[in-house]
């Protein structure tokens, strides 16, 4: 296992990608949300677009999954769908580029952002939404598969609201570093991650996007019968 992948194992990243567009929505708001989660005791982050990148590589040498998403016309792939944005991650600081691994219409083959990743230099971490996802990512050198898309795709809409255990457990069976991600809102659901086969779990929505939070509690209160 690489330096980068030994310091994540075992451990909690946490995804810093503020609503976007919200009052959080600043790069020096999301280096300062990066640092607090790393004082936490998280062992990396994970950091949408290049100046909030930039501006935690600025702030932190811990380990950085980065990502650029855009919402393209033709394609519903948004992780990092071009080559040209695995250099520019990689150029900024990334230590492990995130990229779609799903098996959907796509403006560049996944295959040509593997070899993107491997000529850069860094590690590349598979977003995947199911098994079959996890393999191809597997057979082309992505360092980390990750449970992320799960949920997100047409095929899997109906995985409900928790996270995809199953998943986590089958990529275990595919050998590599696992990433449960994707829905993990406690730390209970983050335990069972673990247990269920993760080397380590990102949680995002539940520490770093306010808003949402915010809306849980809200909710809670006004209707407190559920
Ligand atoms: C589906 C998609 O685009 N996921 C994104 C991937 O970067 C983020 O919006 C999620 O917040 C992240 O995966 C963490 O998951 P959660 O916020 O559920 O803890």
């Amino acid at each position: 296992m690489t330096g980068v992948l030994t310091r994540l194992k075992g451990g909690l990243v946490v995804s810093c990608q503020p609503v976007p567009g919200g009052p959080m929505d600043r790069p020096e708001i999301v280096a300062a949300m990066a640092a607090a989660a790393l004082a936490g005791g998280a062992s990396g982050v994970r950091i949408e677009g290049m100046a909030n990148l930039r501006a935690t590589r600025a702030a932190t040498s811990a380990p950085i999954i980065a990502l650029i998403k855009h919402d393209l016309t033709g394609s519903p792939v948004r992780i990092t769908p071009f080559a040209h944005d695995v250099r520019d991650l990689a150029d900024a600081g990334a230590d492990l580029v995130a990229v779609d691994a799903t098996d959907r219409a796509r403006p560049e083959a996944l295959a040509d952002l593997a070899a993107a990743v491997r000529a850069a230099g860094v590690l590349g971490m598979a977003d995947c939404a199911s098994e079959a996802d996890g393999l191809r990512a597997r057979d082309l050198g992505f360092a980390i598969l990750g449970t992320t898309l799960s949920g997100y795709t047409e095929a899997t809409a109906t995985a409900g609201d928790g996270p995809d255990l199953n998943l986590v457990a089958r990529f275990r069976q595919l050998g590599g570093f696992v990433m449960a991600e994707g829905r993990f809102h406690t730390p209970e659901a983050a335990a069972a991650a673990i247990r269920a086969g993760a080397d380590a779990v990102t949680v995002g929505t539940a520490l770093t996007r306010l808003e949402v939070m915010t809306g849980w509690f809200c909710d809670a209160v006004t209707d407190p019968r559920g």
